[in-house]
């Protein structure tokens, strides 16, 4: 192993030496992915030195200590990128630890070494083509037409908007945003879909402990002021429906693979920054089950769910790519951690921005059913992007 790599990483056992590398590691081509689960203080941050990367070949319970990268792309089987953790950095107040994974080569180091050292090295993102989200009010108006037509269900539809962004360090805008979301899952990644930042409060599937899986369906959306307690909010009918749709649709996913033993919890109103949804949680025991290869399965069957697709999830896909207007990348994909410790934590990628230069892109979407109203829908995604935006300003 290369002695001098060695003895720079060994040096970094406090959270500013590893801030400090992390925010280095950005402008170098290694991807990156920084981390924070809900309700957890220790954050948790992988380089991957290994070049290409790994395949992910349909098999989420043999990856070990990885984090996996899925752009919304809906299409089928999942085919997510796999960050591999040859340096693992654990942030724990004001300590840190770094670890170098067994497989990592010295060659590999020496490499990294030298893209820290290079001034010029090049970082990996590709150019983000400036094509603008279609009018939103336009779109959401076609889709209740499309609905009211029997054509299909529910369509979850998007927008981004530009914000200016002073060019703060990426990771000080990870720290403030998972300062002020504890109960989100924050990230911050850096790879060829460029930087991306988010506090997600939409799990996509959890395995904990290799036996316990567990999902959510996450929909319905109203304003919620800090002031207010969460049994005080009332849902209207749309909005119960809407979210219904969410858990029809996990449902089905268990029907398609004969699992009949899950429990439902829920719906219950949940709080997300300055939004209430409502939410259900569906758990399996896959050893009662018999069901050890559950995390893969379900993965595939459940992206994108109709919280950020629709019902039928084809002709829903369809309507969003003809009436969008723009690549949604990696907004409404899913991303996390897997197999550390045995537990794998995948999200949906909401409350999500993308840094472009001195721009930081916001992006959100609002579920359409036949009852909504353009300008609700509208000021619903403003509402979402205010997550970010506080956290963007502050
Ligand atoms: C699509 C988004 O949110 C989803 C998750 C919760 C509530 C939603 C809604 O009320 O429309 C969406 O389905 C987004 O935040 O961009």
């Amino acid at each position: 192993m290369s002695q001098a790599a060695l003895a720079q990483l060994q040096q970094i056992t406090t959270r500013e030496d590893a801030t400090a590398l992390l925010s280095q590691v950005i402008h170098t081509p290694y991807p990156l992915a920084v981390w924070r689960l809900p309700n957890e203080a220790k954050i948790f941050a992988i380089v991957d030195l290994s070049g290409s990367g790994q395949d992910y070949d349909q098999n989420l319970e043999e990856l070990h200590e990885a984090f996996l990268i899925n752009p919304y792309n809906a299409s089928h089987p999942v085919a997510p990128q796999v960050l591999q953790g040859n340096i693992i950095i654990h942030i724990h107040n004001s300590e840190a630890e770094l670890r170098i994974a067994p497989t990592t080569s010295s060659d590999q180091l020496e490499g990294f070494r030298q893209a820290l050292e290079s001034k010029k090295a090049d970082p990996i993102h590709q150019p983000v083509a400036d094509i603008s989200s279609g009018d939103f009010s336009t779109m959401v108006a076609d889709a209740v037409q499309s609905i009211r037509q029997g054509k299909l269900e529910k369509v979850v539809l998007s927008r981004y908007e530009d914000f200016d962004h002073q060019g703060e360090d990426p990771l000080s805008l990870f720290e403030r945003i998972a300062e002020m979301y504890p109960r989100a899952f924050c990230h911050l990644t850096s790879t060829t879909h460029g930087i991306w930042l988010g506090a997600s409060p939409e799990k996509l599937l959890s395995i904990e402990g290799q036996r316990y899986f567990s999902t959510d369906a996450l929909a319905g959306t109203q304003p919620l002021a800090e002031s207010i307690s969460l049994s005080e909010v009332a849902w209207m009918q749309k909005e119960i429906e809407e979210q219904a749709m969410v858990s029809r649709y996990i449902i089905a996913c268990f029907k398609k693979i004969r699992l009949r033993e899950f429990d439902e919890i829920g719906p219950k109103t949940v709080r997300a920054g300055n939004l209430a949804h409502l939410k259900t949680e569906f758990k399996v025991d896959m050893e009662a089950t018999n069901s050890p290869l559950l995390g893969s399965t379900m993965l595939d069957l459940l992206h994108p769910t109709s919280a950020v697709c629709g019902f039928p999830r084809e002709t829903a896909d369809d309507f969003i790519k003809a009436h969008e207007g723009y690549d949604r990348s990696l907004y409404a994909g899913f991303m996390g951690p897997v197999g550390f410790n045995g537990n794998t934590h995948l999200f949906v990628n909401l409350r999500c921005l993308q840094l472009i230069g001195d721009k930081a892109r916001l992006y959100a979407g609002a579920g359409i059913t036949e009852d909504s109203r353009p300008e609700k829908e509208l000021a619903e995604t403003a509402h979402k992007m205010q997550t970010l935006l506080k956290a963007l300003h502050s």
